[in-house]
């Protein structure tokens, strides 16, 4: 098998995302020694927008332009956040995942400068996020908590938080330590506590559906595990049809003996109910364990919970 050159990768051009490329960059090279990379750097209607996301078609806006820049041959690879790739539909017309990186830390963390935990922190205290899941969650575990807006990349998000407009922040484990700056968080929140989105502390490679060769080079880069978990999470996801403003948490893991389980749970925006679901593959393949808790789900309200939120 003759492996590639050069290999153009293109990814959004936030801080996060530029060090989720030198990772894949640094995998690469270790696995096609003399292979070259380039970085195709695009800004995303996400990264400009930072006005409610429902209102600028919500899914797809950290990856379109990053999946266009793919189709029009402008690059050859996509890394891609696997939270960040809509589930609820198929991905780009001839584009196709190539691996599944190995999973970083799928846990949220507590952002506070004063240094108290969660449950420490007082009444009225303003935490920084626009998640849908993360305030569906906090109403329902610490309502004395208030959530404000606060969208932008984790640096911005930093600096709103030293400039006084919000008391703490709530943010990905994963996306800290790659900035460089784990030093920030304050308390790391259990899965009980804060269950992750879908695909959570998963990058995927994305490649042009016909560039078998590239496909074929890069996929020893995938990591079983990953691949068997997010598959299970995305299918949970485009089971579920939820909406931008619907939260969803739902996190699968290969436990003791490898058996794969899916916790997942859909909630009231004022977390007054929770709609919760856990199972375990068993002899089912990943895909049918996502389809089964999202049909748990469903036989428990979750159709109506999600049609009765705004959108
Ligand atoms: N929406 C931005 C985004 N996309 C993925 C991550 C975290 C890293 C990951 O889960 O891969 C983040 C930041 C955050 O939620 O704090």
């Amino acid at each position: 098998m003759s492996a590639p050159e050069l290999i153009r990768i293109v990814s959004r051009d936030s801080p996060m995302a530029l060090a989720q490329v030198e990772r894949v960059r640094a995998e690469l090279s270790a696995l096609l020694p003399g292979v070259r990379t380039e970085v195709v750097p695009v800004k995303t209607t996400g990264d400009k927008w930072l006005g409610d996301l429902s209102l600028v078609e919500g899914k797809g806006a950290f990856t379109k332009e990053v999946d266009a820049a793919l189709l029009a041959g402008e690059a050859d690879l996509a890394v891609h956040c696997v939270k960040d790739v809509p589930a609820d539909r198929p991905l780009p017309a001839g584009t196709a995942f190539a691996a599944f990186l190995k999973r970083d830390d799928v846990r949220d963390a507590l952002i506070h400068p004063g240094g108290l935990t969660l449950d420490e922190l007082p009444a009225g205290t303003r935490i920084g996020t626009s998640s849908v899941r993360r305030r569906a969650q906090l109403a329902a575990s610490h309502p004395h908590l208030e959530c404000v807006p606060m969208r932008g990349n984790a640096n911005r998000r930093m600096e709103k938080l030293a400039a006084g407009d919000a008391d703490a922040l709530l943010l990905a484990v994963a996306g800290l330590e790659r900035i460089g700056r784990p030093d920030v968080i304050t308390e790391v929140l259990s899965t009980d506590v804060m269950c992750p989105p879908i695909g959570a502390g998963i990058l995927a490679l994305q490649c042009r559906e016909g560039d078998t060769e590239l496909i074929d080079a890069i996929s020893p880069l995938g990591d079983p595990a990953a691949h068997r978990e997010a598959t299970a999470e995305r299918m949970f996801l485009h089971v579920l049809q939820g909406h931008c403003n619907s939260p969803i948490a739902g996190y699968a893991r290969a436990g003791r003996g490898g058996d794969l389980s899916l916790r997942a749970c859909v909630f009231t925006p004022d977390g007054k109910t929770v709609l919760n679901a856990h199972e375990w593959a068993g002899r089912l393949d990943p895909a049918t364990l996502g389809t089964s808790v999202a049909v748990a789900l469903l036989r428990q309200g979750a159709r109506e919970l999600i049609d009765g939120i705004a959108h």
